[in-house]
């Protein structure tokens, strides 16, 4: 069923989070809209997990707003699952302790994310790129308006990363669901993603793909750049010195507490 929501899916303002006095969110803002694949990047530590894990509710901010619209449903998918060594379980058995949907519904999601012929091979024989679709296909099966998923792709080969963020946005075409999507290789998500959020502790930059991966902080986290055009927005009243601390901008606009296009 395709999602009903024309409002912002979850809006997070000025998001601050601090744990055991480490700063661990600063000032973090995103908004995700149905049908709007939103993909975040950054670095090891650079709190990708924590965000999403606020976005699910998990993790309370320190300060800021977090704003859900009215009955959102949420699917997730995980970096990984971990099957237990002794688990006699079944891809369907899996599904059915989801607790949504009856066994066509179950079937039929399976064969939506290219894992039809899996509803009765044993959980434990899955390889990495089956068990993602499984646990994708659980997901989707709670028919959610916002697919959050935290680095679904990570141990999977090239073709079988491209498969898979084509199967994502083949989704959100057939159902209307925004995707909130953590990944670590822009050049993967490219083409599927329509809004790049580079975090690290705050957010470095924001805007399309062929936008971020030629900025100079994305350039300067990652040691490289997309090709494509030099055109970006950069939301900022700081820079970085060479060893990445962050310095505070002096010009007017920052003095008056504005932002600036670079
Ligand atoms: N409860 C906590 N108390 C203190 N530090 C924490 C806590 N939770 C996470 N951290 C730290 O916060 C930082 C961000 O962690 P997080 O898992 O959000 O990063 P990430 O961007 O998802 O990293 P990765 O790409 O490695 O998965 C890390 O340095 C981590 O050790």
């Amino acid at each position: 069923m395709a999602s009903l929501h024309t409002e912002p899916l979850i809006t997070l303002e000025n998001i601050h989070l601090t744990r055991h006095g480490k700063r661990l969110l600063d000032d973090v803002s995103l908004l995700v809209m149905p049908r709007q694949i939103v993909t975040l990047i950054g670095p090891n530590g650079a709190g990708k997990t924590t965000l999403v894990r606020v976005v699910l509710g998990l993790l309370q901010p320190d300060g800021g707003r977090v704003q859900r619209a009215g009955d959102l449903r949420v699917g997730y998918v995980p970096q990984r699952f971990v099957v237990p060594a002794n688990l006699p379980m079944d891809v369907d058995g899996f599904l059915l302790l989801s607790g949504a949907g009856d066994a066509r519904q179950r079937q039929q999601v399976l064969v939506d994310n290219g894992a039809g012929d899996l509803v009765r091979s044993p959980l434990r024989a899955l390889s990495g790129g089956e068990m993602q679709r499984v646990l994708l296909a659980r997901a989707m099966l709670r028919q959610p308006d916002l697919l959050v998923l935290d680095e679904p792709a990570q141990g999977l080969d090239v073709q079988g990363q491209e498969a898979f963020y084509a199967l994502i946005a083949r989704l959100r075409d057939t159902t209307g669901c925004g995707v909130l999507l953590v990944s670590h290789d822009l050049h993967l998500v490219m083409a599927a993603t329509d809004e790049v959020i580079c975090l690290e502790r705050h957010v470095c930059c924001v805007g399309r793909p062929e936008d971020v991966g030629v900025h100079p902080e994305y350039r300067r986290l990652f040691g490289r750049d997309l090709a494509g055009l030099a055109v970006y927005r950069h939301h900022h009243d700081h820079h970085h010195d060479l060893h990445g601390n962050i310095v505070p901008d002096k010009g007017p606009e920052a003095a008056a507490g504005g932002q600036r296009d670079e």
